[in-house]
C-alpha cells in the first residue's frame, strides 16, 4: 500500500465531494457566482438555494419566508439561560451555548432524514439571530424586542437588536455581507460540523461544533479583530508605521490572507463599495482611509490581500454594531452553508476518519512505577 502525500493543515487536500459550491474559478453557490447573487438575490433567496438547491420562485419564496418567519421565536427557557450566563460571556459563546440547547427542544432533534434535517435548518435559520439580538439585549438589562414576521432576515435581526427599522441601506448592506458569508466549501467550521455528523450525530452537534471552530481568530473571529487592528493603528497617520511594526514583530493582520485565495478573495471586492459607503453616511470615512493604506502595505510588503472579514468588520462598525456581534452574525448567515453540508453528508455518509502520521515515541515496555523516574 503506497502512503498519500502528506499536506499540513490538509492545504489542498480533496476531502470529500459537494454540489454545494465551489472556490475554483471564482466563488459560485450552486452554480451562481458569488457576485451574480449579490447582485440580483436578496440573502433569503440565497439561503433557499443553498438549502433546497434552486433558486425559488417568488411563490416559493413567500413560502420559504413565511414557514421561516414564523419560527422567529426561542423557547422561554432561553432567556432565563441567557440571564445566567456569567457577565463576560462573549455573544458567540451564548450563541453556541443556544444551538446546543435549542437542541434539547426541537422535535425532529435526532431524526436524521432528509426532510427532518431540512425542518431543523430552517428552525436555526429562524432562531439563530433572535437568540443573538435577545442575549445582546438581555445582558443590557434591556427588554427583548419580539421578532417581525413581514421582514427579511437581515432587517428582522436589526429591528430585533435596536427596537427600531434599519433604513434600507443598511439592510441592504448587511443582506449583501450575509450573501457573501453563507458558504464556503469545506472551510474549517463546516468540515467541522461534517466531521461530528459523519458519525451519525445530529444537527445541532454540528452546528455547536462549526460554531465553535468558527470562533478562532484565524476563521470567523477574524472579522472582529480587524476592527481592533483598525482602532490600534490610531488612524490614518499612522497606519503605515504602525503595519511595518506589526509585521517586523511577525503579527498577523487579521483580514488578510487566505488558505485558498492567495491573490484576492472575490467577496473583499464586492463588500468594499458598502463598507465605504456605510462610513460616508456614518462619517467614519478615516477607517477606510486607514485600511486603504494597510492594504498597500500588506501587498507590497507581504504580497497579502484581504479577505472578507476586512471589509465585513468595516462595515458592521460603520453601522455601529458593536464588535463582539460580528463573528455572530457570520455564523447568523453561514448556518445555510452549515446546514447544506450537514444534509448532504448525512443523506450519502460515510465516516471521516482519516490517519496520522505516528511521529511519537518508539515502542518500550510498562516499568513498574516504583523503578520510574
Ligand atoms: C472568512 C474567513 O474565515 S477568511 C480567514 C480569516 N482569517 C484571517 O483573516 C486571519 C489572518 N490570516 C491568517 O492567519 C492566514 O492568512 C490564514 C489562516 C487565513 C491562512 O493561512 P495559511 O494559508 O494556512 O498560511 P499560514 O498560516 O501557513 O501562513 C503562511 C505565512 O504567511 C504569514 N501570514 C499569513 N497570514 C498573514 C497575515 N494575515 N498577516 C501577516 N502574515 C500572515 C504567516 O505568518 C506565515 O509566515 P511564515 O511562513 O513566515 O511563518
Ligand atoms: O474558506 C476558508 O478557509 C475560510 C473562509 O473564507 C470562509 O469560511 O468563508
Amino acid at each position: 500500500m503506497t502512503t498519500p502525500a502528506y499536506s499540513p493543515g490538509l492545504e489542498g487536500v480533496p476531502a470529500g465531494e459537494t454540489a454545494i459550491c465551489t472556490v475554483a474559478d471564482g466563488l459560485s453557490y450552486r452554480g451562481y457566482s458569488v457576485g451574480d447573487l449579490a447582485e440580483n438575490c436578496s440573502f433569503d433567496e440565497v439561503a433557499f438555494l443553498l438549502l433546497h438547491g434552486e433558486l425559488p420562485s417568488a411563490a416559493r419564496l413567500q413560502e420559504f419566508h413565511a414557514g421561516v418567519a414564523a419560527a422567529r421565536r426561542l423557547p422561554p427557557s432561553l432567556k432565563d439561560l441567557f440571564a445566567a450566563l456569567p457577565k463576560w460571556t462573549t455573544p458567540l459563546d451564548a450563541l453556541r451555548t443556544a444551538i446546543s440547547a435549542l437542541g434539547h427542544f426541537d422535535q425532529d432533534a435526532a431524526d436524521n432524514s432528509h426532510v427532518a434535517n431540512l425542518r431543523k435548518s430552517e428552525r436555526l435559520l429562524a432562531q439563530i439571530p433572535v437568540a443573538i439580538a435577545d442575549q445582546c439585549r438581555i445582558a443590557k438589562g434591556l427588554p427583548v424586542v419580539p421578532a417581525r414576521q413581514d421582514l427579511s432576515h437581515a432587517a428582522n435581526f436589526l429591528y430585533m437588536l435596536r427596537g427600531e427599522e434599519a433604513s434600507p441601506a443598511e439592510v441592504k448592506a448587511l443582506d449583501v455581507s450575509l450573501i457573501l458569508y453563507a458558504e464556503h466549501e469545506f472551510n474549517a467550521s463546516t468540515f467541522a460540523a461534517r466531521v461530528i455528523v459523519s458519525t451519525l450525530s445530529d444537527l445541532h452537534s454540528g452546528v455547536t461544533g462549526a460554531i465553535g471552530a468558527l470562533k478562532g481568530p484565524l476563521h470567523g473571529g477574524a472579522n472582529e479583530k480587524v476592527m481592533d487592528i483598525l482602532l490600534a493603528t490610531g488612524g490614518p497617520d499612522q497606519a503605515e508605521a504602525w503595519t511595518k511594526a506589526a509585521l517586523a514583530r511577525k503579527e498577523r493582520i487579521m483580514g488578510f490572507g487566505h488558505r485558498v485565495y492567495k491573490a484576492g478573495d472575490v467577496r473583499a471586492s464586492i463588500l468594499k463599495k458598502y463598507a465605504a459607503e456605510a462610513a460616508t453616511v456614518a462619517g467614519t470615512t478615516k477607517w477606510e482611509e486607514t485600511a486603504d493604506i494597510i492594504e498597500r502595505v500588506m501587498a507590497a510588503e507581504k504580497n497579502m490581500y484581504p479577505n472578507l472579514d476586512w471589509p465585513a468588520g468595516r462595515l458592521y462598525h460603520a453601522m455601529k454594531l458593536e464588535i463582539p456581534l460580528y463573528t455572530p452574525i457570520f455564523a447568523m448567515s453561514r448556518i445555510t452553508g452549515w446546514a447544506a453540508h450537514v444534509i448532504e453528508q448525512l443523506d450519502n455518509n460515510r465516516l471521516i476518519r482519516p490517519r496520522a502520521i505516528y511521529k511519537g515515541p518508539a515502542p518500550r515496555t510498562v516499568k513498574p512505577i516504583a523503578e520510574r523516574g
